[in-house]
Order: structure tokens, then sequence, then C-alpha cells
């Protein structure tokens, strides 16, 4: 069935697991993770940028928005697990009002980078307009980018959540769920040494806030599939993502849902290599992704059981 996010997300905080949130843009991602869900038994949080509107409205947002809610819906009515659809990322008023209008289930508004008090109020704006009408609103708070060793302090104030704040936050505006960046960011080379989290902040958040918490650039950027990619051509020198023990932290410090693009991207693009090298002659399109496909399942899978959330549905 077709859920509201929060009721997923308000379950997996109260028991303690976290959630995949999945980006698609196209029509076989979204066969991937809904194979994965029913097969792990697992919910289903499927999110789209606005770059992915877009994409899928060759431009025009309405169009992409309607055919996002029409695609995710037609499965999420046919299969016995909930299903979710989230917009990630509306930094823009029209967007984030043609996905609700659409029919998403929640919408994100990233104001993070403004001062707190702009942050506050443009959240603050969307959270009335969306509780209006029954959808769910996530915020984020502080900004990604990987903690260097060498950034000096100042700099990690800047940027990573403060928790007082953040409790502040949740009560003047009503958000749903919170992101507060601890320290990972976007795409495949989130580090440049060690992984590193800040989990002091991430559980006074927990404590402060109380509500569902979410964590962005957490893909892993898995080791074999960086190498079986590379083996049929592709260059990802210094890709490194979030390890397995380290999302796990995150979870058992309140995390609960997970947005995993990078992860999809790279093993679908894997998949894709090597199945166009091993088969030269297929120009099939219902064939020639099959590959691309289970690999971005199988990622999935894994994904919900180191998560939690498998048989959780
Ligand atoms: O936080 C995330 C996931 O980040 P990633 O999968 O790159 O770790 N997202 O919001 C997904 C879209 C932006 C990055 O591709
Ligand atoms: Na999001
Ligand atoms: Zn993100």
């Amino acid at each position: 069935p077709y859920v509201n996010t929060k009721d997923i997300l308000e379950k997996a905080s109260k028991e303690g697991y976290a959630v995949p949130a999945l980006n698609i843009n196209n029509l076989e991602f979204l066969h991937a993770i809904i194979d994965a869900g029913i097969e792990e038994n697992a919910p289903i949080i499927i999110e789209t940028s606005e770059g992915a509107i877009k994409y899928a409205g060759n431009g025009d947002i309405r169009r992409g928005a309607q055919l996002f809610v029409s695609m995710v819906r037609a499965f999420a009515n046919t299969v016995p697990v909930p299903v979710a659809l989230h917009l990630d990322h509306g930094k823009h008023f029209n967007i984030i009002m043609e996905a609700i209008k659409a029919g998403y289930s929640s919408v994100m508004i990233d104001a993070s980078e403004y001062p707190f008090e702009k942050n506050l109020e443009e959240t603050k704006k969307i959270v009335e307009i969306a509780h209006s009408v029954g959808v769910s609103v996530e915020a984020e708070l502080g900004r990604l980018v990987g903690i260097e060793d060498n950034v000096v302090v100042a700099e990690h104030e800047a940027v990573l959540v403060d928790p007082n704040e953040a409790k502040e936050f949740v009560e003047n505006t009503g958000v749903d769920f919170l992101a507060p960046a601890i320290g990972t960011s976007h795409g495949a080379f989130k580090f440049k040494g060690e992984a590193k989290l800040d989990f002091d902040r991430l559980k006074k958040v927990k404590e402060l806030t109380g509500i569902p918490l979410v964590l962005h650039g957490a893909s892993s950027v898995p080791e074999d599939i960086v190498k079986l990619a590379e083996s049929y051509g592709a260059n990802f020198k210094g890709a490194k993502g979030v390890p397995s023990d380290i999302l796990k932290k995150a979870v058992k410090f309140g995390i609960n849902k997970v947005n995993t693009d990078t992860d999809l991207r790279m093993a679908y693009v894997a998949g894709l290599r090597e199945f166009l090298t091993n088969n030269p002659g297929e120009f099939d399109p219902r064939k020639y992704f099959k590959t691309a496909k289970e690999y971005v399942k199988e990622v999935i899978k894994a994904r919900m059981r180191l998560l939690g959330c498998s048989n959780k549905a």
C-alpha cells in the first residue's frame, strides 16, 4: 500500500531500526527497489530530487511530479509492503508545491544553506502547508561536508548541527523528521582520510528532539562494486563511502531514514558495463538493463538487512 513516510519512520524510531531512502530517476531503479522490498518484506521509501523530477518530466516539473506519483502508486497499490514517495532536497517553493499537489507522501524543505532563523521560517511555512493536506516534512540543520582531520574546530562548529538549535527548531516548526549534519557528504568521494561522524552530536539531537532522524550522504560505496565497474572500464579512483559499522552505530544513536543514491548508481553502472561488454549483440532495453537492475536490488537488500528493516513491513 501507498503510505505516509511519517508512519514508516515513527515505527522505525520507536523500534530502533532504520529504513533506506532510495533515489530514483527512471523506471528501472523503481523495479529494483520494489523487488528488494518484497524479497526482504521491508518498508520502502522512494525519493526523487528536484533534478529527477525535471528529468522524468523532460523539463516540465508538474509532469515529472505527476509521473513519479502515478508510477509509484501503481506499484504501491499492488505490493504487500508499505511504500512512500518523498521529495528529496526541496529547495524551490514551486517544486515543493508541485510535489505536494501531485500526491507525494512527504517533502524535504532544504533551507540548510541559510542562517538558522531563515531556515526555521522557511521550514515552518512548508510545514503549515504540507500538514494542512496530510503531507509530512523533513528539514536539515547544519551542512553536508566531510569532517577532515585538519579542519579547524571553528569550521566544524559552523557546519555540524547544534543540538540545542535542533530542539528549538523542531519545537518551533513542527517538522516531522530532521536531518542533522554530523559529517557526511553527498557523492562517491566522502572522506579523504578515515570516515568520521560526530556521534556525540547525533545522540544529543535524538535526546533533545525525540523525532525520527535522517542521515544524508549515507552511501557506503562498496569496494566490490567499485572494483567490478573498474574491471569494465570505469574510473572511480579515490571513491570512499560510509562503512557499514559506522552506519549501524548511527542507527543505534537514532538515525531512522538513510538516504542512499550513489550506491544504487554505482551498482547500476557496474551491471550495465558488465552486460554490454559480455553481450555485444544485445540491443533490447528489456534485456540489457537486467544485470544492472539485479545488482541494484542486491545492494538494497543488503542495506535493508544492515539497517534492521527486513521483515518490518
Ligand atoms: O543524501 C543523499 C544520498 O547521498 P549519497 O548516496 O551520495 O551518499 N541524497 O539526498 C541523495 C541525493 C543526493 C546525492 O546523490
Ligand atoms: Na530527503
Ligand atoms: Zn542528501
